[in-house]
């Protein structure tokens, strides 16, 4: 099987999470620039934003970066055209299902890696030609499918032959060393990103993240098919309430409105939509992206040098 990193070109196998509205050229190129994969998340961005940020990424970092295209935005198309005329490294896909896309990305040289929640995508961006599939697990922030990253990831493993990352749930050493155990190759991390210091979301944002505990996300909007894992602040309870009660999918989708920026840009932690993952309640620190990488991977260091606890209770290799 083809090495991660080979695929990625890069020196861990790690990519950020595409935090829609919030990762930018900034982010991504210290991630990039950190070992990892940084992503620019186009999702709900312009044509002309995006061709922006490519430049300023490659400003910042000579090292392999990525686009994340939303499949739900409605200029896709538009968005597809740009990262192939740039060639940008890698793309990830999310929210839906690219294989329409794959092969024109990958004539331009771009390796595709898309997001799947479910076995059934997971072979059809396959055979469509992926170069690798990231399984995100129902812990993750932001639109989520159903399975738990723990049950997802193994049997996306037997069902594929390209390489797996796994996404939902993971922030540090131990999560990455579960992911490999489970028969991942590399990992996608996105709630503790969303805190390093290059992250450019509004303060009150990290902090809602950063108090964050381990029961403190809920998944809303599941009535209208998309749902999407956020903190359980009063905009959550509000939408919660609506979809009780059976209100309209038009109703919630007007509450929704403008509440991505309230969160990203005004940093409002009651009534924006804090989208988080469920490990939030782990993420105490904001630091560099770089030394978020670092001190991950020295875990996982630490985690395989002391091999006694992996073998039989009662034993010491
Ligand atoms: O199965 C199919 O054919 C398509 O159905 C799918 C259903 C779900 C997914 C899926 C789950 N998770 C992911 C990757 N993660 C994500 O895409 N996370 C996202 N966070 C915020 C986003 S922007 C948004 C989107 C919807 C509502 C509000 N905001 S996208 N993709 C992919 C495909």
């Amino acid at each position: 099987m083809v090495n991660v990193c080979e695929v990625l070109g890069t020196e861990y196998p790690i990519i950020q999470g595409a935090m829609a509205r919030i990762a930018e050229c900034n982010l991504a190129a210290a991630v990039s620039n950190g070992g990892g994969l940084g992503i620019i998340a186009a999702g709900g961005e312009s044509a002309d934003w995006l061709r922006e940020q490519i430049k300023k990424t490659r400003e910042m970092t000579d090292k392999p970066f990525g686009v994340n295209i939303m499949l739900l935005a409605p200029n896709v198309d538009e968005l597809i055209d740009v990262v192939c005329e740039e060639k940008v490294p890698v793309v990830t896909t999310g929210a839906g299902n690219p294989g329409k896309y794959i092969a024109r990305m990958k004539e331009c040289g771009i390796k595709v890696v898309p997001v799947i929640a479910n076995v059934a995508l997971a072979l059809r961006v396959e055979r469509a030609g992926a170069d690798a599939v990231v399984a995100e697990g129902t812990e993750a922030g932001g639109h989520i499918g159903e399975t738990a990253t723990m049950a997802l990831v193994p049997q996306i493993v037997d069902a594929v032959k390209i390489p797996v990352l796994a996404a939902g749930g993971i922030a540090d050493g131990r999560g990455i060393a579960a992911a490999y155990m489970l028969g991942a190759k590399g990992v996608q991390v996105g709630t503790r990103f969303l805190v390093a210091n290059e992250c450019i979301v509004a303060p009150g944002y990290k902090n809602a993240i950063l108090k964050a505990k381990d029961s403190s996300t809920v998944a809303t909007g599941r009535s209208t098919g998309h749902p999407v894992r956020v903190i359980k602040n009063k905009l959550a309870r509000e939408i919660l309430a609506l979809e009780k009660k059976n209100e309209d999918v038009e109703k919630i989708n007007e509450l929704c409105t403008g509440t991505l920026a309230a969160a990203v840009r005004d940093g409002d932690a009651d009534h924006g939509n804090i989208m988080s993952g469920q490990i939030a309640g782990m993420v105490k620190k904001e630091q560099p992206a770089a030394e978020i990488i670092e001190e991950m991977f020295k875990e996982v260091e630490e985690i395989y040098e002391d091999r006694n606890h992996i073998c039989r209770t009662g034993r010491s290799v």
